[in-house]
């Protein structure tokens, strides 16, 4: 890898319901109709649905009480001036509170559309369009709100979502009540970071996005957080220097493996081979000393029975990734307290994982300048004092909070990975699948982003990329028998041709 280079950032930026409304606000001050945008929404979702289903011919359009339900007045308006079946219902106590959404509710009924209010089943349909809320929900849906939603998804036909799955937050990627689950999500005028990580890709399914035509730049919004994809990887993982040797690509240090998870700190070594470390030493369990040779030769390892085995190898280390398999007793406790400790001292590049990461929670104590954490949902909380459930329920707000807490760089695991810097934007990894949601796979990241950290990339793109990376290799294992039964060494085999982006296969 040679340096990485500086400019443009990669991947592109997703919003929040702010920002949405910024640009909402600026470009409804330049249009002459009051209806101009909501027109386009719907004409948008008018279109999108016929791209996936233009055979449908019976369409059920829920619409709700603000300017979502207007957008699917217009949809419904364009179904049936198209000669398709199209019934709108709507939540029962509501009609429609904006002047713009009465305007195409009214729109509708005068070019003959058909209205009923919600009595407890849909009409039968082969697809359904969820206008019901946009980002204009407050709280959870109401018990009127949430029979409708219930009776959406069990439908039994796809479910087209306008803008966002009604019920979800579109910059939370979580729902605090009941939510539509919706086969296909056209977003409108910017994409949305909720949609992408946490709950929010099962309940928006595949994803389109219709600008309505308004230039994103015409207000200047904020983003929430910047997306990288496989085609980013070329960013940071450039073809190596012809002149390159092994030293030029960083020595990491993997300590963890305590009696009973020796596996763990095994793929960590593994993963950190196959993503580039010029030299990978493992410190574990002498019991651990023989299995971990056998499966990998180049590696060397060091027995580590007790804390005073570790002399050398800390101060020799460009890199230190600590915690897979480490445990929480007195073992794993004494190396956790001598590896923080020298790596403030050096100071060390840290990679803490797994039982490191609870080691901290239950004794904090201030971290090395160049901290990478690598939290799962749980292990936020614990970081966090609080639930998982609260982590999940707020994903990007989460893994700012713990890295300004923690002041280190953080990978919020899961779904939609986030990864950030303390007071930065942070990046949201779009890449992985279901089959990495088993043991070991996280072992493979602290490995991979190690090694990225050996080879010169600095921490927050260390973290960025070493968390694409992982995705990415899962996705490839996946590609190939599929998602149930992946394993930790099927991604660590895909690791490498991953990792030389651009190159012959
Ligand atoms: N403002 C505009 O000009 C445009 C808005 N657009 C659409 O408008 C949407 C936003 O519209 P709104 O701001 O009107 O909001 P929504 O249509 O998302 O929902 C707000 C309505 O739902 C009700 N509501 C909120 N929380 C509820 C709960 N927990 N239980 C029951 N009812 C609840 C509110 O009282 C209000 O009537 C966007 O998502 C997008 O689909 C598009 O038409 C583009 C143009
Ligand atoms: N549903 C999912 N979609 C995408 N990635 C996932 C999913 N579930 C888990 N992963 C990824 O797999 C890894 C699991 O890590 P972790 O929970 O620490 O496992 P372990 O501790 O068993 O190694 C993380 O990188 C996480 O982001
Ligand atoms: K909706």
């Amino acid at each position: 890898m040679s340096a990485p280079c500086a400019t443009p950032l990669p991947g592109s930026p997703l919003y929040d319901e702010a920002a949405l409304r910024m640009l909402e606000a600026a470009a409804l001050a330049q249009e002459s109709d009051a209806t101009g945008l909501m027109q386009r929404a719907g004409q948008a979702g008018w279109r999108t649905l016929l791209a996936h289903w233009p055979q449908a011919q019976r369409i059920v359009v829920v619409c709700g009480p603000g300017n979502n339900g207007g957008d699917g007045y217009v949809l419904a308006r364009h179904a049936q001036a198209a000669g398709r079946a199209v019934v709108v219902v709507r939540l029962g106590t509501h009609a429609s509170r904006t002047a713009p959404a009465q305007a195409m509710a009214a729109a509708f009924e005068a070019a003959g559309g058909t209205v009923e209010a919600f009595a407890g089943a849909l009409p039968a349909a082969d697809v359904v369009v969820d206008a019901l809320f946009g980002i204009g929900l407050r709280q959870a849906p109401d018990a009127a709100a949430t029979a409708l939603i219930d009776a959406i998804n069990s439908a039994g036909a796809p479910v087209l979502a306008l803008d966002v799955p009604s019920g979800c937050a579109g910059d939370r990627g979580s729902a605090d009540g009941a939510a539509v689950r919706a086969t296909h999500t056209v977003q409108f005028l910017l994409p949305q970071l909720g949609l992408q990580t946490g709950d929010g890709p099962d309940l928006a399914g595949s994803l389109s996005l219709d600008t309505l035509g308004i230039d994103p730049l015409l207000a200047d919004v904020p983003p929430q957080a910047r997306r990288i994809a496989a085609a980013d990887l070329g960013h940071w993982l450039r073809p190596r220097a012809r002149n390159a040797h092994k030293g030029r690509h960083g020595r990491v240090l993997c300590i963890g493996g305590d009696h009973g998870t020796g596996g763990a700190v095994l793929l960590a070594a593994g993963a950190a081979l196959r993503s580039g470390a010029g030299l990978v030493e493992v410190a574990t369990q002498g019991a651990h000393v023989a299995p971990l040779l056998a499966r990998w030769p180049e590696a060397m390892v060091r027995r580590t029975d007790s804390v005073s085995a570790l002399a050398g190898a800390l101060e020799a280390a460009d890199v230190i990734a600590l915690g897979p398999g480490l445990g929480q007793g007195a073992w794993g406790h004494a190396l956790f307290d001598e590896t923080v400790a020298a790596a403030c001292a050096a100071p060390t590049p840290l990679v803490l994982d797994a039982d490191a990461l609870n080691l901290l929670a239950a004794h904090p104590r201030p971290l090395p300048p160049r901290t990478i954490l690598t939290p799962h949902p749980g292990e936020a909380a614990r970081l966090l004092g609080t639930t998982t459930d609260a982590i999940q329920r707020d994903r990007p707000a989460a893994v700012r909070e713990l890295a300004r807490r923690w002041n280190a760089v953080v990978v919020l695991k899961g779904a939609g990975s986030l990864v950030c810097a303390p007071d930065a934007l942070p990046w949201l990894v779009a890449a992985g699948n279901p089959g990495m949601a088993a043991g070991g796979m996280g072992d493979v990241l602290t490995g991979v982003i190690a090694a990225l950290c050996a080879q010169g990339l600095g921490v927050e793109s260390a973290a960025a990329c070493g968390a694409l990376l992982h995705a990415v290799a899962g996705d490839v294992a996946a590609s190939s028998g599929g998602a149930r039964g992946l394993s930790p060494l099927d991604l660590i085999d895909a690791l490498r041709s991953c990792a030389n982006p651009g190159a012959a296969a």
